[in-house]
């Protein structure tokens, strides 16, 4: 919502690939690169931790001119690195294309030699890296490409229908370990009807299943086109 044109990008791949009568599947995935970029992207720009998961060291380690002491506690530094312009142009800028030439997953560039091969350190480093970052960014590329199929997201209205200015800087941001949003609101407004038909006849059959869904509602009269 922030970064309109990025989200014009991904609803451009999506309408290309997907078009309006399914919902996208993991086979779309090769064919949608910029949405796969686009969960790296996020993963870059909002670590999910900010300083990694806690280890220490279990002997004297020497690193350039830094002597790391035995029993020191050290961890990563997610947005120092993210935010390195020595690798990153415009680190402040929400922008996947600069994704475009990492098509392979988190596994990949994590198994690299040369952490400067990585795309991002959100899921951490050595042995200790997590072992779900696969789920993680499958998950993720699957649910980004379902919300952005059935909704554009925009800013939130005032009580005159305005459109308000959403903080999305540092300070609204809880304190803490994680990145964790202070509360907000956004509006995900439907694409159109027939995305919100299959939205409803998927809902149904996910219920029939046994499925637990919750109460959501999606006003279909409210539709971008
Ligand atoms: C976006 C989602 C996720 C992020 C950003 C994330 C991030 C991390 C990070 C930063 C660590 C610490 C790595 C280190 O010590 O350097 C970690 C560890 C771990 N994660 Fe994840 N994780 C995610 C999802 C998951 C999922 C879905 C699972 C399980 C299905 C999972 C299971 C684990 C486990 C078991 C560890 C501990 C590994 C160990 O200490 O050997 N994570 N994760």
């Amino acid at each position: 919502m922030k970064f309109p044109e990025a989200q014009r990008r991904a609803h451009e791949e999506i309408d290309n690939i997907v078009g309006d009568s399914r919902l996208p599947t993991f086979d779309d995935e090769e064919a949608l690169p910029f949405i796969r970029a686009a969960v790296k992207e996020v993963l870059r720009i909002r670590p999910v931790t900010k300083i990694g998961a806690p280890h220490y060291t279990t002997a004297d380690v020497v690193y350039k001119d830094y002597v790391i002491p035995k029993n020191t506690v050290v961890s990563l530094c997610h947005y120092a690195i993210h935010y390195d312009t020595k690798k990153w142009d415009n680190p402040n800028d929400f922008d996947p294309s600069r994704y475009l030439d990492y098509p392979l997953k988190a596994g990949a560039y994590a198994a690299a030699a040369d952490p400067n091969e990585r795309d991002h350190f959100d899921f951490g480093a050595g042995r200790r890296i997590c072992p779900g970052m696969h789920l993680a960014e499958n998950s993720l590329f699957i649910t980004l490409a379902s919300i952005l199929w059935l909704f554009e997201i925009k800013p939130p209205l005032d009580q005159n229908g305005v459109e308000q200015e959403l903080d999305v800087s540092d300070e609204a941001y809880e304190e803490g370990a994680n990145t964790l949003p202070k509360p907000y609101e956004i509006r995900f407004v439907p694409i159109n009807q027939e995305r919100v038909k299959i939205l409803q006849k998927a809902w149904a059959e996910a219920q029939r299943d046994g499925f637990h869904l919750g109460n959501v509602q999606v006003d279909i009269e409210g539709v971008v086109r």
